[in-house]
């Protein structure tokens, strides 16, 4: 099997891009949560959030890990998260992502508001570029606004917003839980660097 990522030797190499879809600002503030999260592992320059209409396509390349997220639209990922993915077909072909880590978040007004399904066609999409994927294996420790993973998605990141400012919407539970999920993925790419002990 050939790989085209070449693994990094030194734990303060790896990277992290979360890539998303966001109009009213509510996905971008998970995306920033996650970001948190690694940067509490990782040096800060090693994240980046990314807009899909803003990519730095030479820094996504070069990361471990890649993190997509979309809003909720129609029970599907957004028309414009689906183009950035569209996009990619060349690194596909090429296998320019093949081991990489892969991970998902969804952002919806409902409570579910389907956001499974927008995990799974994440998934999916990470599955066709051939990466490894990571789950969110963290325990609900409750269903309120201050939970964390109140939601009890394993696939990926689940977050709800209400009709209200990105700044009091997700709640914190989410937000916290999106800082977890950031950190956990970040001490997993180090678990299984090459030359972690
Ligand atoms: C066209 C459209 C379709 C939507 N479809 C859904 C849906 O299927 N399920 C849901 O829970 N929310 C749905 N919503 C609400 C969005 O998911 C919610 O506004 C979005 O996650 C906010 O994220 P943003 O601020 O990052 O854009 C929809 C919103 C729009 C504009």
């Amino acid at each position: 099997m050939t790989t085209s990522v070449t693994p990094k030797t030194a734990t303060q190499d790896l990277s992290m891009a979360v890539i998303y879809h966001s109009n009213y600002g509510h996905t971008r503030r998970v995306a920033e949560a996650i970001a948190e999260g690694a940067r509490q592992v990782l040096p800060a320059e090693q994240i980046k959030a990314i807009d899909i209409h803003d990519v730095d396509w030479d820094f996504i390349d070069a990361a471990d890990v890649l993190v997509f997220g979309s809003a909720v639209y129609m029970g599907s990922i957004t028309a414009e998260f689906k183009t950035f993915m569209d996009e990619t077909s060349q690194r596909w072909y090429h296998r320019k992502w093949e081991g990489k880590w892969a991970a998902g978040f969804a952002n919806s007004g409902g409570l579910s508001g389907d956001k499974l399904a927008v995990l799974q066609q994440i998934c999916l999409y990470a599955m066709q570029h051939g990466m490894h994927w990571l789950g969110l294996p963290l325990m609900p420790t409750g269903h309120s606004e201050t939970d964390l993973n109140r939601l009890s998605s394993f696939l990926g990141l689940m977050t709800q917003s209400i009709d209200a400012p990105p700044e009091e919407t997700p709640c914190k539970g989410d937000i916290d839980t999106a800082i977890w999920f950031g950190a956990y993925l970040a001490k997993t790419i180090i678990k299984h660097a090459p030359n972690s002990v």
